[in-house]
C-alpha cells in the first residue's frame, strides 16, 4: 500500500483511481464493508482503490482535546487499511484551506484532477465540503457531469443498531469489551513501548511496565483485567490506565500493567494489551499503602477473572 501525504505529491502516474473519503477510525465492520465495496470495484475497473483520510480528523480540527478520543492512532489505522486490500490512501491535512474549499472545488482539484476518480464509494450519511454541503445527491449530480460514478454503502448494522465509532467509543466506556470486539471485528488492543516510569511500582511490590501512549488519548480510563503479547506468548495482566492523582504525576494519561506471575525486564519491548473487563475506575487515594492495598485487591480481581475464563490464544 501506497501512502500520499498531501495533495502536492500526487504525481501524474497517480491518475485513475476508484475512491472512497472518510475518518475510518477503528476500520469497524461498516468501514469494512466500504472497503470490500471499493475493493470490487477497483477490481472491475482495472484500477488502484484510494482511501482519502484527513490528519487531524476534521473533528479534531474543530474541536481540539474536546473532540472524542480515537479508537486508532495513524499507524494502527494505515495497517488496518492495508490489511483490508487498499492500494493508495491519499492523506490530506485538515487546516483552515481545506475546510474553506467548497464541495464543488473539493470534488474537482482532489478528486478528478488530483485522483482522477472514476467511480466513488461513500458511506451513506457521508457529507463533506465547506460546512458539510457536499452529500450523497450532490456527489450524484457531479459525478454525471464530471464523468465518475457514485455508489452509496448500505449502513451496516449488529446487534440491533448501526455500527459506527461512536458507539465503539461508548462500548469501550462502559466496559462492554465483547460487543466492541464484535463491530470491530477483532480485540481492542493499545500497543506500545516500555518506557521507564517513576521506579515506584517495585517499592509497591507491584512492578508495571509503562507502555508509551505518545499523543493518543484512550478512549478508555480505569482499571482493567488484560492480557499482553510477550515472545509470543499470552500472559494475564491488571492495568491502569489514567493520571495517577495519588502519586505526583505529569497530569498526562498513562497505561501501565502489571503482568501476573512475571519477574522479567520489559523495557524497551513493544507490548500490545488487549483489555477484557473493567475493574473499577481510577481514584485518587490518601497515601501509598492504601493506593497499594486497592492494586492488591485488583490483582486478586484479576486472577478471579482468569480463573474462570481462559487466556486468549493471541492479542
Ligand atoms: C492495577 C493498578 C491499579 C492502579 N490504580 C490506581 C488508582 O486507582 N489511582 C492511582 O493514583 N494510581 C493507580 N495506579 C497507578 C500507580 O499509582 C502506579 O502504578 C505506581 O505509582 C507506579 O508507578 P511507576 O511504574 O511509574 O513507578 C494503579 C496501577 C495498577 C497497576
Ligand atoms: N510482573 C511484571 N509486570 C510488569 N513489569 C514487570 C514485571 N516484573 C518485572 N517487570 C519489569 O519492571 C519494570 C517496572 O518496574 P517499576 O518499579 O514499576 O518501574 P517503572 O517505574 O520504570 O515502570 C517493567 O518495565 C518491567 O521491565
Amino acid at each position: 500500500m501506497e501512502l500520499i501525504r498531501g495533495l502536492h505529491n500526487l504525481r501524474p502516474r497517480h491518475r485513475g483511481h476508484v475512491v472512497t473519503i472518510g475518518n475510518f477510525d477503528g476500520v469497524h465492520v461498516g468501514h469494512q464493508a466500504i472497503l470490500s465495496r471499493l475493493r470490487e470495484s477497483a477490481a472491475r475497473a482495472g484500477l488502484p482503490s484510494c482511501v482519502v483520510i484527513f490528519e487531524p480528523q476534521p473533528r479534531e480540527f474543530f474541536a481540539g482535546r474536546e473532540a472524542p478520543p480515537r479508537l486508532s492512532r495513524l499507524r494502527d489505522k494505515l495497517a488496518l487499511l492495508k490489511a483490508a486490500g487498499v492500494d493508495r490512501v491519499l492523506c490530506l491535512s485538515f487546516n483552515q484551506r481545506l475546510r474553506e474549499l467548497t464541495a464543488e472545488a473539493f470534488v474537482q482539484r482532489i478528486l478528478v484532477e488530483g485522483l482522477g476518480v472514476t467511480h466513488l464509494q461513500v458511506g451513506d450519511d457521508f457529507r463533506f465540503g465547506c460546512d458539510r454541503a457536499g452529500d450523497f445527491a450532490f456527489l450524484q449530480q457531479a459525478g454525471s457531469t464530471l464523468g465518475f460514478t457514485v455508489e452509496n454503502t448500505q449502513t451496516v448494522e449488529l446487534l440491533g443498531d448501526r455500527v459506527s465509532s461512536t458507539r465503539i467509543r461508548s462500548l469501550l466506556e462502559s466496559g462492554d469489551f465483547a460487543t466492541a470486539e464484535a463491530l470491530l471485528d477483532r480485540p481492542f488492543v493499545i500497543a506500545g513501548r516500555v518506557l521507564h516510569g517513576q521506579k515506584l511500582g517495585r517499592t509497591l511490590g507491584v512492578p508495571t511496565a509503562n507502555i508509551q501512549l505518545k499523543r493518543l488519548r484512550a478512549p478508555l480510563h480505569g482499571v482493567y483485567v488484560v492480557s499482553v503479547q510477550h515472545e509470543g506468548q499470552v500472559l494475564a495482566g491488571v492495568a491502569n490506565i489514567g493520571e495517577r492523582p495519588s502519586v505526583a504525576g505529569d497530569g498526562q494519561a498513562h497505561l501501565e500493567v502489571h503482568v501476573l506471575d512475571y519477574a522479567g525486564d520489559l523495557y524497551g519491548q513493544y507490548l500490545p494489551v488487549r483489555f477484557h473487563a473493567k475493574l473499577r475506575d481510577e481514584q485518587k487515594f490518601a497515601g501509598l499503602d492504601a493506593l497499594k492495598a486497592a492494586i492488591y485487591a485488583d490483582i486478586d480481581a484479576a486472577r478471579a477473572y482468569w480463573q474462570q475464563y481462559p487466556l486468549p490464544c493471541c492479542v
